[in-house]
């Protein structure tokens, strides 16, 4: 199994990379790509770690080398909010830094599973998807929104609040990854009963938990470790998937045919072909039901700049 990394030098890039070089399956190649010319070190430096991983890191203009034979992309490459910023802000410079990269996965690795961290995620996931049609290689099943860190937010913070082993809570969030697009299913969340109060404080947090990193760094980033976990977190159930594990279910924004929007994210089972089975999310309370469907025309609103941007 070969998994690559692009933006592999950043933030998320780097925490990502140690993660996969220490829990990716034995005989698993990693690959990294950044066009900062550290990336080849980052790979070295990983190298001495002593798993049956093997590392090897490309730096400079062409993805192309990290690519070849890649089972699992993964995509962080871009840049990151600063205080005052929304993920929204980040489209100029980053709609082009996916077009460019998923153009590059279309021609060296069109069966890969691609998932996008970059942000805009509601919009680089449109763009990706439009790339690959224009490429005749779009496969639905295959390509991901990230959108694990809401979903281990939103565990932590329920198990914080309700003091419970965060182990035993499981929490599904649906719609997309920005501020009233994220939306947790706090009524679904199994022996905790919530009030009113609780339900609108948590979901506010859990939308907001993005901003309160970026604020916390003082203009050094946005969240880098927690995704470093997430994206692992999700990397790894699609190595598992693609290896024919049984049961293996992540929430992800994808295009799944959902009755809401061209892409949501909701549970997914994974499989070898990537997204086996598209899961129903449930039923929802009044209060999710109404911030579902208040999201709507946000969420369709950041789909079609994307496939704007493309076409
Ligand atoms: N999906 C999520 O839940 C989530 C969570 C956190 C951050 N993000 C997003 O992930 C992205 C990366 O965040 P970060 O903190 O790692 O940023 P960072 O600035 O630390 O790292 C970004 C890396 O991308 C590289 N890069 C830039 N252009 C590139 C290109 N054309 N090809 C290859 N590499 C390129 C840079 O050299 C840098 O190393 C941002 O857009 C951020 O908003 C998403
Ligand atoms: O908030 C950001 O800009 C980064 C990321 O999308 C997050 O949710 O932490």
């Amino acid at each position: 199994m070969k998994v690559a990394v692009l933006g592999a030098a950043g933030g998320i890039g780097q925490a990502l990379a140690l993660l996969l070089k220490t829990q990716l399956p034995a005989g698993s190649k990693l690959s990294l790509y950044d066009i900062a010319p550290v990336t080849p070190g980052v790979a070295v430096d990983l190298s001495h770690i002593p798993t049956a991983v093997e590392v090897k890191g490309f730096a400079g203009e062409d993805p192309t080398p990290a690519l070849e034979g890649a089972d699992v992309v993964l995509i962080s490459a871009g840049v990151a909010r600063k205080p005052g910023m929304d993920r929204s802000d980040l489209f100029n410079i980053n709609a082009g830094i996916v077009r460019n990269l998923v153009e590059k996965c279309a021609v060296t690795c069109p069966k890969a599973l691609i998932g996008i961290i970059t942000n805009p995620v509601n919009t680089t996931v449109a763009i990706a998807a439009e790339v690959l049609k224009a490429a005749g290689v779009y496969d639905k099943n295959r390509l991901f929104g990230v959108t694990t860190l809401d979903v281990i937010r939103s565990e932590t913070f329920v198990a914080e609040a309700k003091g419970l082993d965060v182990a035993d809570v499981k929490v599904n969030v649906i719609g997309g990854h920005s501020g009233v697009t994220i939306l947790p299913l706090l009524s679904q969340v199994e022996g905790v009963i919530f009030s009113d109060e609780e339900v609108a404080a948590l979901t506010t947090r859990i939308q907001n938990a993005g901003t309160e990193v970026v604020e916390a760094k003082a203009g050094g980033g946005s969240a880098t470790l927690s995704m470093g976990q997430a994206a692992c977190r999700f990397g790894l159930s699609l190595v598992r998937g693609l290896q024919g594990e049984a049961n293996v279910v992540e929430c992800a924004y994808v295009d799944g045919g959902s009755e809401h929007a061209a892409f949501f994210a909701q549970p997914i089972l994974l499989g070898k072909n990537g997204v086996e089975q598209v899961l129903a999310y449930g039923e929802v309370s009044e209060f999710e039901a109404n911030a579902r469907d208040a999201m709507l025309d946000t969420l369709k609103a950041d789909i079609k700049l994307g496939v704007e941007f493309v076409k």
